[in-house]
């Protein structure tokens, strides 16, 4: 058995990260942590500096109570009466709500490692990440896009496998970009089609395994404007996603496309797929934001332990002010939950 589900078995507690300080994550667990019991939410702690948590509930108006807990077990008896806080060894430097400094990254970056740490060793269920400020974390040296290619890595220093696949998720609506956080003009030439079958295998596989979907189906975007117009609008649709397409075919994937992808988001069309394949970031992410920015979830695939995130970033302007809506946070940790338990 393997520890994250030794994990999932004694029900252990939801990691949750601090993400970045001078954005809306912290206030947005405090704010979770009121609803618990009205929204049903699982015992959870977080990876964080407590005294800038207090620090910034009390700025943001929250009436959360902060305990210091030594380890994970002790987080399910105290969640019921205070916010359990596992403390960081990196102090959070500057904090300053809508300000964010690379003098926290260190704090930032460990929250992600030591939610990591405590999941795979079964201490955690599952890790729900906070947003980070991407910019600031690269200005800082991190070499990473974003969580989701930093986490495959940290879980192979665990000695794990992963190849780790973006997903975000709601009830309406299921996408996957295929290129992520990179350059649009370099996504013609990053594009393979052994990077889309070996996505779409992921998705298939595992929105069986977690998501219960028998056979799921899979709709893939094409590249260019109508799917290329017969190979006379760019020739990436002809010759790289339609053999994707055709190869997942014949690995018994029900996979349909390179589909236009002006035309495959609304109503109608939704009901005939149970995820979207897509090219490009942004060709995914704007209809699930349009359609479901408060519930949508991002989750990884791909990974040997559950990954959850809310869908939105870390809203500067919001930060401090107690009017961040925390409902993808929620909606994270209720997938968060529901993807760890037994089956
Ligand atoms: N998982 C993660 O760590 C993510 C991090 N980011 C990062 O966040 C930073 C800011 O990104 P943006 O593109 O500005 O996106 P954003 O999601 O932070 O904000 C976009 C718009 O939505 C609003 N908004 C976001 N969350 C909200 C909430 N909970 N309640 C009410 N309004 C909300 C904001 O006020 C803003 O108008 C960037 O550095 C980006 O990389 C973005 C997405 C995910
Ligand atoms: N646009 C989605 C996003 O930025 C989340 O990325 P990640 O940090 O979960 O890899």
């Amino acid at each position: 058995m393997t520890s994250a589900k030794a994990a999932a078995d004694s029900m252990a507690p939801l990691a949750v990260t601090m993400g970045e300080p001078a954005g809306i994550g912290p206030e947005l667990a405090g704010q979770a942590w009121q609803r618990r019991l009205q929204d049903g939410i699982a015992p959870f702690y977080c990876l964080a500096d407590p005294a800038f948590l207090s620090s910034r509930f009390k700025t943001a108006g929250l009436d959360v109570p902060v305990r210091v807990i030594s380890d994970a077990p002790e987080a399910a008896a105290t969640f019921p009466s205070a916010l359990p806080v596992l403390a960081l060894d990196n102090p959070v430097r500057s904090g300053r709500a809508g300000a964010p400094s690379r003098d926290d990254a260190p704090a930032v970056l460990e929250s992600i490692e030591r939610a990591v740490d405590e999941v795979v060793s079964g201490a955690g269920r599952a890790v729900m990440t906070s947003p980070v400020q991407k910019e600031t974390l690269y200005d800082s040296g991190f070499s990473f896009p974003g969580h989701t290619e930093f986490l495959g890595d940290l879980v192979t220093r665990h000695g794990l496998t992963a190849r780790p696949v973006m997903m975000i998720a709601s009830e309406e609506l299921r996408v996957v970009p295929v290129t992520i956080h990179v350059p649009l003009a370099d996504v013609p030439r990053l594009l393979t089609t052994g990077m889309i079958v070996e996505t779409a295998m992921i998705v298939a596989r595992e929105l069986t395994a977690r998501f219960g979907i028998e056979t799921p189906r899979l709709a893939v975007t094409g590249l260019n404007p109508h799917a290329g117009e017969g190979a006379r609008i760019g020739l990436e649709d002809r010759d790289i996603v339609a053999p994707a397409v055709l190869q997942l075919r014949e690995a018994g994937v029900a996979a349909t496309g390179p589909h236009p992808a002006d035309t495959l988001f609304h109503d109608t069309a939704r009901s005939g797929y149970d995820a979207v394949i897509a090219m490009y970031h942004d060709q995914a992410l704007i209809p699930i934001k349009t359609i479901a920015f408060e519930t949508a979830v991002n989750v990884t695939l791909g990974l040997p332990i559950v990954r959850t995130s809310p869908d939105h970033g870390t809203a500067l302007p919001l930060a401090g002010t107690g009017r961040a809506s925390p409902s993808s946070l929620i909606a994270a940790l209720r997938m968060a939950d529901r993807l760890s338990r037994v089956p």
